[in-house]
Parts: structure tokens; sequence; C-alpha cells
């Protein structure tokens, strides 16, 4: 097997707080490596997509230019998670992987970062299917199939209602394998799977509900609420991988928020 350098397997047997940010600390990241370093931020989300695109080219199937005989349905939501979704579409569709694009917003309600890419991967024409379209898909979808969830990330912060609720138990219905991007829908980066919402602590009829990644690809550093107790019923095998720039320096930088 070849390495992925900018990936590595989480090794749970050692993980502690301190490996671990929160959410706010990640936005922090994000805010320091911006402001401070100046990269841009499509760079970075560009650098994560890569990184979640080199894991699925060596561990899933070497992409030979010959035609896969599976199918990746990438479903995105509205924030910068699904930014990284439609810039991973397009990295593996690059690749030669059979792709469909699935988006909850038109590109009008998109991120700026998110709509950036959305707009990249209409004009590359790669497939883009209709939401209302996913259910059928996934529940007729073979177990080769992959589904990636970049629908919510560091940014969820109550617990999942409505459309995107439907969706994730759609998901988790299908034989497909489920690659989580930075964090399963549903799970929380400060209080894990399906919570309560840790802002409020209000019960909610849903807390629990949470994509059940067969691999989670998380960026930078592993989240807190990985230290749940049923944390890795969700996230699955769990790796960690680079937005290209050192992981020491950006721990450094928020620590001393
Ligand atoms: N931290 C970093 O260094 C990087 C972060 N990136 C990506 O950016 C993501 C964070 O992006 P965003 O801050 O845009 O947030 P998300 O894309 O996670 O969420 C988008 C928005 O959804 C809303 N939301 C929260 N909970 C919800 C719920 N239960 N139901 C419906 N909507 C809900 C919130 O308003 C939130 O801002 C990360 O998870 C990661 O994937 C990468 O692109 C680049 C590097
Ligand atoms: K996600």
């Amino acid at each position: 097997m070849e390495i992925c350098p900018f990936v590595r397997l989480l090794d749970w047997r050692t993980l502690k707080a301190a490996d671990c940010l929160t959410a706010g600390q990640s936005r922090e990241v994000d805010r320091f490596a911006i402001e401070e370093l100046g990269i841009s931020s499509l760079v970075l989300m560009e650098n994560a997509a890569r990184s979640v695109c080199d894991w699925f080219s060596q561990h899933v199937q070497t992409s030979s230019g010959e035609e896969t005989s599976f199918v990746v349905r990438v479903v995105c939501g509205r924030g910068n998670n699904g930014g990284d979704g439609f810039a991973i579409a397009r990295l593996l569709w690059t690749m030669g992987y059979a792709v469909e694009i699935f988006a909850t917003h038109p590109e009008a309600e998109l991120s700026p970062d998110a709509r950036v890419n959305a707009a990249l991967a209409r004009k590359l024409g790669i497939p883009w299917r209709e939401l209302r379209e996913f259910g059928e898909a996934a529940a007729s979808a073979q177990a080769e199939d992959w589904i990636v969830d970049a629908l919510l990330g560091t940014g969820q912060s109550r617990p999942l209602s409505g459309e995107l609720a439907e969706l994730v138990q759609v998901m988790n219905a299908s034989a497909s394998r489920r690659l989580a991007v930075d964090l399963p829908t549903g799970f929380s980066a400060d209080a894990g799977p399906g919570l309560e919402n840790p802002l409020t602590d209000e019960p909610h009829d849903l807390a629990g509900l949470c994509v059940r990644a067969d691999v989670t690809i998380t960026f930078v550093t592993p989240k807190i609420g990985m230290l749940h107790s049923v944390a890795r019923e969700y996230l699955g095998e769990t790796f960690v991988a680079s937005i290209g720039l050192p992981e020491k320096l950006l721990r450094e930088a928020v620590s001393l928020q």
C-alpha cells in the first residue's frame, strides 16, 4: 500500500483531549491561516479536498483511467463542508471516478467558497442530480458504491431536523459505504454524536441521529467530541488530514488564544 503523505490513521489507543480541537478552535485555525498567514480559504478547501481524494485513490481503488464499477455520490450542504464536497467531487471525477453531486441548496444560497466550487463543478459538466432523486439512488445503491457526506462539518451546532434529518436517515439505510468529510453529519465537534444541542441542552427527539460513517477524514486534528464513548460507532475508521500547513504551528496558534 502506498503512503498518503498528508493523511494519517488516528490511533485511538493514544488519543487524548490535548490532541483535539473544539469547533471554536477549528474556526480559529481557519482564521489564523487565512488572516495571519495569508493563505486563501479556497486553497485550504482545495488542500482538504485533495487529502480526501488522496486517501480515496489509495484505499478504494487506484484510478488507472479505466471505468470504475461503482458510483461515488457526493452530498453537499450549504457551508464550507459542502464546499469541500464540491471540490472532492471535481477531483474524484478528474481522476476518472464515476461521480454524482447532490446539493441541498441552490448555488446562490451557498457560502462564498462553496459557491465557487459548485460553479466550477457545473462548468465542467460533472453529473449533478436533483436532491429528490437521492432517496432512490441511495436505496438502489450497491455495496461497493460510496456516499460522501459533505452536509455539515464543524459548523453544526444543533440537532438535525427536517430535510437534513431525512437525508441522514436515507444515507444510513443505504447499502453504500459512507465517507464523512471532517465529521459525520449529526456529529458535534464538541459534544459527539447526535447529542442534545450542546449550546442549550434542550432535549430533542432527533438527538442521536447521526451519519454512521465507515470512514471519517477529519482536518488538521481530531475533534474533542471524538472522545465520546460511542463516537467510534459513528466515525468508523478515522483519519486525520492535513490542509497544507504544519499541524504544530496551527496548534500553537490556537493554544495562545
Ligand atoms: N477548519 C479548517 O481548517 C477548514 C475547514 N474546512 C471545512 O469547513 C467546514 C466548516 O464550514 P462551515 O463553518 O461553513 O460550517 P458547516 O459547513 O459545517 O455548516 C454550515 C452551516 O450550517 C448551519 N447549521 C448548523 N447546524 C445545523 C443543523 N443541525 N441543521 C442545519 N443547518 C445547520 C450553520 O449555520 C453552519 O454555519 C469544516 O467542517 C471543513 O469541512 C475546509 O474547507 C478547509 C479547512
Ligand atoms: K460531513
